[in-house]
């Protein structure tokens, strides 16, 4: 049986959605703070709590065997990690460990980590590989490089099996279009931009045209949230198979794109030009974010079978056939 913390949300839908039609028994605990109750497959178990909740994770752990944890459940916004650090630390960071602390005592010994390419910070490198030093510009980043080291250290210490996977921008959505991104606010590029094309919003900003880049605008690498759960699912039956696994992966489609690049191509999927705005830099931005995903290649053989245009495309028809997203009515709408 497999844990997920943060099932609710949008990436963990969708990888519990796969567990299930692959016919794994999956509970999800969520504390529904960004998550929905109704992206959750009915397939699944799913408890309504907090992953910090020490009594709560040690009774899941009592009554379900539970061999694997994937654990979303985090806060993951750059920007407003910065204004709210204690949020971020104490969510990502302090409930973590009390999941993980619940896992060692109860001899749960497998965990899959939702991380981030925010570790890496100021990249000194145009293409990122597992190697390149972790300096994280933004409390989030920090937070994140915080688990991965406490995971390590109990790796170390209590033979915890573990793959981080350090996510670059996930994108795109089920082609199902029954499960998508549904974030209030949304702060996104790509959801961001679309919603702005399906006129939830007067104008779609550029934070920043005065980066080292090619057109001034940061520069990401996307990949799409079906290629991410593939990753998962390879790092799963990795788990399942070996012992004394210890994995870092970068899981990214290893090509950069521009925020003006992204913008424009929303608007030719869309077929609607965008009243496009240039805004100051968003505090925590690093220029250029791209990854090498060899390692993961090589050793899993995972590849990327989405490019960005699958991703519009797939956030699109998430949107337009889902216009108040799990039925909110302040959907897409500023702050
Ligand atoms: N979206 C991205 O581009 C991206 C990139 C890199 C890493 N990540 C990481 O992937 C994970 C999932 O991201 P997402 O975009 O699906 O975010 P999300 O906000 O949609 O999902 C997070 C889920 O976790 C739940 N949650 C949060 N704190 C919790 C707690 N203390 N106890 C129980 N449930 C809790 C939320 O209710 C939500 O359902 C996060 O850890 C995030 O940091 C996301
Ligand atoms: O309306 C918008 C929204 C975003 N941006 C810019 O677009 C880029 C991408 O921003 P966003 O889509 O918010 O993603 P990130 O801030 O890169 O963060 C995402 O991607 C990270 C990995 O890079 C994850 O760790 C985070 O959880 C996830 O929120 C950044 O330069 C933003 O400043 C805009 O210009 N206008």
């Amino acid at each position: 049986m497999i844990l997920v913390a943060g099932g609710a949300g949008y990436i963990g839908s969708h990888m519990v959605k796969t567990l299930i039609s692959k016919g794994f028994d999956v509970i999800v605990v969520d504390n529904l703070s960004t998550g929905y109750r109704e992206a959750v497959d009915e397939k699944a178990i799913f408890i309504e709590g907090d992953i910090g909740d020490v009594f709560l994770i040690n009774k899941v752990f009592t009554m379900f065997p539970i061999q694997i944890v994937m654990h979303f459940a985090a806060h993951g916004l750059v920007g407003e990690s910065i204004i709210n650090p204690l949020k971020y630390y104490e969510n990502n960071v302090v409930k973590t460990f009390n999941l993980l602390k619940s896992m060692i005592t109860h001899n749960v010994s497998k965990i899959i980590f939702s991380s981030t390419c925010a570790t890496y910070g100021l990249a000194e490198k145009d293409i990122l590989d597992e190697t390149a030093p972790n300096h994280p510009v933004n409390p989030y980043g920090r937070s994140k490089y915080m688990v991965e080291q406490l995971i390590t250290d109990f790796e170390a210490a209590y033979g915890l099996n573990y793959v981080i996977l350090r996510y670059f921008n996930v994108a795109g959505a089920d082609n199902s279009a029954q499960i998508g991104e549904n974030h209030i606010p949304e702060t996104h590029l790509i959801p961001n931009s679309l919603l702005h094309l399906l006129g939830r919003s007067d104008h779609i900003a550029v934070f920043g045209d005065d980066f080292p880049t090619a057109d001034g605008s940061c520069i990401r690498d996307y990949i799409h949230v079906l290629d991410l759960v593939q990753a998962h699912v390879l790092s799963l039956q990795m788990l399942l198979k070996h012992h004394s696994v210890k994995k870092i992966y970068n899981v990214g489609n290893e090509k950069g794109y521009s925020v003006k690049q992204i913008i424009s191509i929303c608007e030719k999927i869309v077929g609607k030009k965008a009243n496009i705005v240039v805004k100051e830099r968003r505090k925590g931005d690093p220029p250029s974010l791209v990854a090498s995903s060899q390692k993961i290649r090589e050793e899993l053989g995972w590849k990327a079978t989405y490019v960005l245009e699958d991703m519009v495309r797939s956030a699109w028809l998430w949107y337009t056939s889902n216009p108040d997203g799990y039925g909110s009515s302040n959907y897409g709408k500023d702050i």
